[in-house]
C-alpha cells in the first residue's frame, strides 16, 4: 500500500508561538511551510531565515512550498539550509528540470506544484525528476478555502502515470483538505495530504492527525484491495 503522510500546514498555527506550535504536531510526517511572496500569490507569509529557524526546531521534516516567482533564483537556497523536501511551482519556473535536478543535487527532495487550472500532461515526462508532485486543491494563496472537486481528475491522471511510470513519486494534495475530503482525494489517487485550518483549528491537533491519517490510510488500502 502506499504510504500515506499527514503533512500539517503551520499556515493556521500561531505565527508568534512557532515553536510551541510545532510540539503540538509532533506526531505529524512532516510539517508543510508555506512560503509566499506577494508576487507568485498574493499573500506574504515567512522568508528563508524564518524557515531556518522552524527547521532548527521542529520535531519533524520540513516539507516547504514555495509560492514564490522566480523559482529558478530562490528555491535552491532552501535545498541549502538542509530542508528535507523543496516544492516550487511549475508556473514559476523557466527551467524545472534543471531545478529539480539541483535541488536533489543539494541534498533535498525535489517536490513541483500546479496550480488547479495548470494541466499535468505536459510535465509527466518529468516524473523521474521529481520525488513529489503537489496537485493544488485551492487556488495557493490563503489557507481555510474549500476544496476544489474539478481537481480530482487531475490527481486521478497524475496517479495512473505515476503507477504506469513504476516510480515512486508521491502525489500530494494541498487546500481544504478535511476529514471528509481526504477520502475523496485519495481515492482519485493522492498519498500525502497537506491540512492546515483541520489540523490546527482543532482543539487537539494530535487527534486531527490521528484521525486525517486514520481515514487516509483505510482508503488507501481499500483502494489497493
Ligand atoms: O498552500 C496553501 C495555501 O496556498 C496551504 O498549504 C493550504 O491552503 C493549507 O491550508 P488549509 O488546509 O486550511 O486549506
Ligand atoms: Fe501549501
Amino acid at each position: 500500500m502506499t504510504q500515506c503522510c499527514i503533512n500539517p500546514s503551520i499556515l493556521s498555527a500561531d505565527f508568534v508561538n512557532l515553536e510551541a506550535e510545532l510540539q503540538r504536531i509532533s506526531n505529524a510526517d512532516a510539517v508543510h511551510v508555506d512560503v509566499m511572496d506577494n508576487h507568485f500569490v498574493p499573500n506574504l507569509t515567512i522568508g528563508l531565515p524564518v524557515v531556518q529557524r522552524i527547521q532548527a526546531v521542529s520535531p519533524v521534516p520540513l516539507d516547504a512550498h514555495l509560492m514564490i516567482a522566480d523559482a529558478d533564483r530562490w528555491a535552491p537556497g532552501f535545498a541549502d539550509a538542509g530542508l528535507a523536501s523543496v516544492t516550487f511551482h511549475a508556473e514559476a519556473s523557466i527551467a524545472p528540470i534543471k531545478l529539480a535536478r539541483e535541488l536533489r543535487s543539494r541534498g533535498s527532495k525535489a517536490g513541483m506544484a500546479l496550480r488547479p487550472a495548470t494541466p499535468v500532461e505536459p510535465y509527466l515526462d518529468m516524473l523521474p525528476e521529481l520525488d513529489m508532485l503537489l496537485i493544488m486543491t485551492v487556488e495557493p494563496g490563503f489557507g481555510g478555502q474549500a476544496f476544489l472537486d474539478i481537481t480530482l481528475p487531475k490527481i486521478r491522471r497524475a496517479r495512473a502515470a505515476v503507477d504506469g511510470s513504476g516510480l515512486g513519486v508521491a502525489i500530494q494534495v494541498d487546500g481544504g483538505i478535511t476529514e471528509e475530503t481526504i477520502t475523496r482525494a485519495a481515492e482519485a489517487g493522492a498519498n500525502v495530504f497537506v491540512a492546515g485550518s483541520a489540523v490546527y483549528g482543532a482543539d487537539d491537533p494530535a487527534a486531527a492527525i490521528d484521525l486525517l491519517r486514520k481515514e487516509g490510510s483505510r482508503t488507501l488500502r481499500a483502494a489497493t484491495e
